[in-house]
């Protein structure tokens, strides 16, 4: 499902103008990346447009590219009019917890998907566009055999956000960046064979 273009890994795209519809294999396969797609843009957005409210990018444009080189299938990005909107960056992990290093690291085949960022662009946040891309991700981590579950790192008050999105807090996080101090929330994506009949994996 990956697209390379010149080389570069991208984020898996899609278009979603009906939001509460889960596109069927079919239909994503004729979503197609726009030509000339910007990845810069991609970096440069993640740096100016997709900051967090505090004003920190949550990933470095080494990281970015680091994740998207070794993992792109755990990325989603929201294109419209061929512009990035918003995306989710993924890795694997292999611990029960998220530590320091699952910020910089890469684990391949494990049932658990560390979510490093969900990022909206400053224009476009507060339409609903966060919860919709992440309710999309979580759908298309569910298709994927072996994945049990996802886990991600926020400041408190995103807490509600994660919450309303059907994750669960384990508690302070041990990770901090820069003195910021974090929640831990995971997301089961087992056990759920019956949205996996239904949502066209
Ligand atoms: C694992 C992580 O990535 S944690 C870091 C999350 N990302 C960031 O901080 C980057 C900058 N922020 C963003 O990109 C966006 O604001 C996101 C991803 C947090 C939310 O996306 P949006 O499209 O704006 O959210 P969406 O419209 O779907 O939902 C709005 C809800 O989000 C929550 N929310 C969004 N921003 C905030 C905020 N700054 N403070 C508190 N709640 C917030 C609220 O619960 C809000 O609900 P309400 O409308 O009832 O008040």
């Amino acid at each position: 499902m990956t697209q390379k273009v010149s080389g570069s890994p991208f984020l898996k795209p899609f278009f979603l103008k009906t939001p509460v519809r889960v596109a069927s294999p079919l239909q994503q396969r004729r979503h197609t990346l726009p030509s000339g797609f910007p990845f810069l843009e991609l970096i440069r957005k993640c740096r100016i447009s997709f900051v967090s409210v505090s004003g920190v990018c949550p990933l470095t444009l080494d990281e970015v590219l680091n994740f998207l080189g070794q993992c792109p299938e755990l990325s989603l990005g929201w294109f419209e009019e061929g512009q990035l909107v918003a995306f989710i960056i993924g890795s694997g992990w292999d611990k029960e917890r998220l530590s320091q290093k699952a910020m910089t690291q890469h684990v391949p085949d494990t049932p658990t998907v560390h979510i490093h960022v969900l990022s909206v662009h400053r224009h476009c946040r507060q339409q609903g566009k966060g919860s919709i891309l992440l309710w999309r991700y979580l759908q298309y981590l569910r298709c994927m055999p072996g994945l049990r579950r996802a886990l991600l790192i926020c400041e408190d008050f995103l807490v509600p956000f994660y919450r309303k999105a059907g994750f669960k807090e384990k508690g302070p996080s041990e990770i901090s960046v820069s003195n910021m101090q974090f929640q831990e929330m995971e997301y089961a994506l087992g056990g759920q064979a019956y949205a996996r009949r239904n949502s066209g994996c």
